[in-house]
């Protein structure tokens, strides 16, 4: 399927009690900050989604690269039904945590932690089946990086290499934001609802495919090309909308 600037000046979809509602977290519900650990968390955040997850009576998942330690530091005390790790690490409704790969990385968290050490700027961020390789700090570095992580990725069994903002990830193979959706979609309370997925960067991609093969619909939150068929502006914009469908006497359906 091919990428496209999706349109703008769409209303959002709205959000009923059919929905199942996935969120990305960094990006999508919090703004990109300068490290990873640097994220604020707004204080209605927690709230929002504590009121959206008992309106859908449970339909609500968060769907990140994050590690679920991460995560749970985040949006703490909430524990939330959650894909992390880009699907490799899940918790489901009810608390069942399931670990679908564990690569073995060792060598990759050797390699990479010395080219951070030799190259200022540079930030390795380890996860029990992930490796990120940050960048930020260090923007002129991003084809050093490229290149060290795809032949990093290309030694190491099982694993794949993503592109995101401002950093390389790798993480299994096979497994990705759009099967993890796709998986909680086969089961309650998400079964027989209409997914709706927002997400911010290329790594949302997958999830934006899957919830629209099931009849749902993608929302790319920011800019840049996509298959979601929604856009809203900025993780403000999102929570708004998010917060207007906590109102009784609305469906959600506001603009970006
Ligand atoms: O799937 P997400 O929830 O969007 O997570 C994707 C990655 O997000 C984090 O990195 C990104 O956000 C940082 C904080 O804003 C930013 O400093 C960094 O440049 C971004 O790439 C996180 O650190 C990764 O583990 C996630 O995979």
């Amino acid at each position: 399927m091919q990428l496209s600037p999706a349109p703008s000046s769409m209303p959002l979809p709205g959000i009923g009690p059919q929905t199942a509602l996935f969120l990305d977290f960094d990006g999508t519900l919090v703004d990109i900050a300068p490290q990873p650990e640097a994220v604020q968390v707004p204080a209605d955040l927690v709230p929002l989604l504590r009121q959206l997850e008992r309106r859908l009576k449970g339909a609500l998942a968060v769907v990140s690269g994050r590690q679920l330690a991460d995560l749970d530091g985040f949006l703490g005390p909430l524990q939330l039904t959650t894909a992390a790790e880009h699907g490799a690490h899940q918790r489901w409704p009810g608390g069942k945590l399931l670990r679908l790969a564990s690569p073995d990385l060792r060598e990759l968290i050797r390699q990479t932690t010395a080219l951070a050490e030799s190259h200022p700027g540079l930030h390795v961020e380890i996860k029990p089946a992930s490796l990120a390789l940050h960048y930020r700090q260090a923007p002129e570095l991003e084809a050093l990086c490229r290149q060290f992580m795809a032949e990093a990725a290309d030694h190491t069994s099982g694993v794949e290499l993503l592109h995101g903002k401002s950093v390389f990830e790798v993480k299994p193979a096979g497994i990705s934001k759009g099967s993890a959706i796709e998986a909680f979609m086969r089961e309650s309370p998400f079964a027989g609802r209409l997914p709706l997925f927002a997400g911010d960067d290329t790594t949302d991609e997958a999830g934006f495919s899957a919830v629209q093969g099931l009849g749902g619909q993608g929302i790319k939150v920011g800019e840049g090309a996509t298959l979601a068929r929604y856009r809203c502006a900025t993780p403000k914009a999102l929570r708004q909308w998010l917060r207007a469908a906590c109102d009784e006497n609305t469906t959600g359906s506001i603009r970006p």
